[in-house]
């Protein structure tokens, strides 16, 4: 699993509070109101306790921090806990917490102790980040999506873009699992070396941990990017060329969408 460094998490704030801007232009709900419309929930005070996990690689600097803002920032009631790990989670529990937000190098999970709803964090984020382009007002009529990368949240994403009926097209340089996801589910084969059938897109969703993976043969002019990847798959220069919006942001995102997956 490709962890974040806290390099990545430096703009965090600026970040969500950018993006969010830019989500309630796009689509006219602002990040909240697009969770609270997929998943048809809505919080109702509860106490959200942060752990930070020892395990693995360890404690990523500002991780439980970005956690924390994210929690406070949408108005809900957080707190990280004082003890790590087992010792958190029991302090956690004694503290009231309802949900339980903590992270190892292999999982990112919410849990909700009082319904017992669990969230993980490659799934809602591939979710959110697929709503947000099928939520797109501008190209609400033009059902065609690309989604590059098909691992652990490019896969979600292909399942969300599905149900919300639009025509998928999908590529990653693992030609096997290119091979798994057409045969697994309806969706379209696209070949960037394929030259009889060069197309563009206006929505993208990439989903790599490589950069310079959407090249300019795939993108419109104000194509919409929306991309958990990190680093960013696409180059400063296409985006200006372009004209190019972008949705990217390294945690907050993700989170608020696992927190209404639970609540
Ligand atoms: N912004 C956020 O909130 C979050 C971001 N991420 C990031 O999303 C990225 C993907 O995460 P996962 O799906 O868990 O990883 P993964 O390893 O499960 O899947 C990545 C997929 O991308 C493919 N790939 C790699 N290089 C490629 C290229 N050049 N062109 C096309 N496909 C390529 C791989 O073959 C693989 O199938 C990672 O960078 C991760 O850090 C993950 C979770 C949340
Ligand atoms: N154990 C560490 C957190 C480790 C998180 C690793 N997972 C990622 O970096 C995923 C989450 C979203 C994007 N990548 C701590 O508690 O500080
Ligand atoms: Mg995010």
């Amino acid at each position: 699993m490709a962890l974040l460094t806290p390099e990545d998490l430096a703009n965090m704030t600026n970040a969500l509070v950018e993006n969010d801007r830019l989500i309630t232009e796009l689509t006219d709900y602002s990040l909240d109101g697009l969770c609270r419309e997929i998943y048809d929930t809505a919080p109702h005070n509860e106490k959200i306790a942060i752990i930070p996990i020892t395990a693995g690689n360890g404690i990523i600097g500002s991780f439980s921090e970005s956690l924390l803002f994210t929690v406070k920032h949408f108005g809900m009631d957080g707190f990280i806990t004082e003890n790590t790990d087992v010792a958190g989670y029991y302090e956690a529990v004694m503290k009231g917490a309802d949900i339980i937000l903590m992270a190892d190098d292999l999982a990112y999970i919410a849990h909700n102790l009082k319904n017992g709803k669990i969230a993980h964090n490659q799934i809602c984020t591939g979710r959110i980040y697929a709503e947000i382009l099928c939520h797109a007002k501008d190209y609400a009529d033009d059902k065609d999506v690309l989604v590059i990368g098909l691992g652990k949240v490019g896969t979600p994403a292909v399942e969300t873009f599905l149900k919300e009926k639009q025509n998928v097209y999908v590529f990653d340089v693992d030609s096997k699992r290119v091979d798994e996801v057409v045969s697994n589910y309806p969706v379209f084969k696209y070949d960037p070396n394929d030259s009889k059938t060069p197309k563009s897109f206006f929505k993208i969703f990439e989903a790599t941990p490589c950069a310079d993976t959407i090249c300019e043969d795939v993108l419109k002019q104000n194509s919409l990017v929306s991309t958990p990847g990190i680093p960013c798959g696409i180059s400063g220069e296409l985006i200006e060329k372009y004209g190019i919006r972008i949705v990217l942001e390294p945690l907050g995102i993700g989170t608020l969408s696992m927190l209404y997956a639970v609540f």
